[in-house]
């Protein structure tokens, strides 16, 4: 399931009219995606050049969201962040619709991302270390959003989810959400106080291409949003450094860990909140599983997963490095 919407030659001629790119010459679906369309595109310019590019329709994102990510990926590509910001038009403009989806033009990167087997402490390494420069990056960028499956999302597709799961699943859902909603209390009186900013929100292994070693791209940057960093880096360690049943690589693990924090050392409050923070991130990933849904009825991706991964945060707490 990967091509939600359809697009044919002639309409992406019409869509890539005003851009001056060049000629369409080969428009293939590209399989694996769940919130979004994607294909890989081939334009011939008018020196006969054949050039690569990923046309990306956002199946999920609505309209007056989209200039929050055109400007954050040019942002970050300025600042030297590998990510695809799109191409402009002749008239300095990126968004256009297309099949009444909105819609963008954007750089293919070379490689592809890694299997989950091929993940090593190295690779984990070099995707922490990217990961904070890129909240470094997005310190001071201009434009704020809230995550379309944040904390509001979360509290209320929660209650509707755990209707549908057995009482002990149900129990750890609702107790993760409200143990976030009293970080949030501690917060707001001034008991904790976390660093913040705009994270990439699904740092995923799919989500990072890496060439002959090298990672050329983080890609997918349509759940980013302003809110804890640590928050993303929970995302990222979840995903990267588990291995099945909630159990941790803990090499791997160690080395995300310690490549982010040279580049932007831990406070002592995100000491305190780490282990809510992995919990918060594994039930927010399990309950869109729950909800991401094949026409057959059938998951998109396995939910279990992230519900085993909770459990395994829940009852073995962890620490970052000092
Ligand atoms: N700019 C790009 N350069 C090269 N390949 C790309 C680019 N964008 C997407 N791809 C390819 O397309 C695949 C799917 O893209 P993407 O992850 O953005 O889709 P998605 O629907 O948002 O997927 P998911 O939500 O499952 O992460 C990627 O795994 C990658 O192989
Ligand atoms: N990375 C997500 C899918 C896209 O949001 C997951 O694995 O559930």
């Amino acid at each position: 399931m990967a091509v939600f919407t359809p697009v044919t030659i002639a309409e992406l001629e019409q869509f890539l009219a005003p851009f001056d790119l060049g000629k369409a010459v080969r428009l293939e679906g590209i399989a694996g995606g769940v919130e979004n369309t994607n294909f890989f595109v081939t334009l011939v310019d008018e020196q006969g050049q054949h050039t690569e590019y990923v046309l990306t329709l956002f199946e999920d994102v609505r309209e007056e969201e989209m200039p929050f990510f055109v400007e954050l990926t040019t942002w970050l590509a300025k600042a030297g962040i590998p990510v695809p910001a799109p191409y402009q038009d002749r008239n300095g403009i990126a968004l256009h619709v297309l099949n009444r989806r909105p819609a963008l033009i954007l750089p293919r990167f070379l490689g592809q991302h890694l299997q989950r087997g091929e993940l090593t402490a190295e690779f984990c390494a070099v995707i922490g270390g990217y990961l904070a420069r890129f909240h470094k990056a997005g310190a001071d960028f201009f434009m704020t959003r809230q995550a379309h499956r944040g904390v509001y999302w979360w509290r209320r597709e929660s209650a509707i989810r755990a209707r549908q799961l057995s009482a002990a699943d149900a129990e750890l859902m609702l107790q993760t959400v409200a143990a976030f909603d009293q970080l949030l209390e501690q917060e707001k009186r001034g008991e904790l106080s976390l660093p913040q900013g705009v994270i990439h929100g699904d740092l995923f292994h799919d989500n990072a291409l890496f060439h002959a070693g090298e990672m050329t791209a983080i890609i997918d940057i349509y759940n980013a949003s302003n809110t804890y960093w640590l928050y993303d880096l929970a995302i990222v360690a979840n995903d990267w450094c588990s291995a099945g049943g909630g159990h941790w690589h803990a090499d791997m693990l160690d080395a995300l860990l310690r490549a982010y924090a040279a580049e932007r050392p831990f406070t002592d409050d995100e000491r305190k909140v780490w282990p809510l923070m992995l919990q918060t991130a594994a039930m927010r990933f399990w309950l869109s599983r729950l909800e991401q849904i094949n026409p057959d009825g059938s998951y998109m991706k396995n939910p279990d997963d992230f519900r085993d991964i909770l459990r395994a945060r829940v009852e073995r707490p962890d620490q970052l490095p000092v």
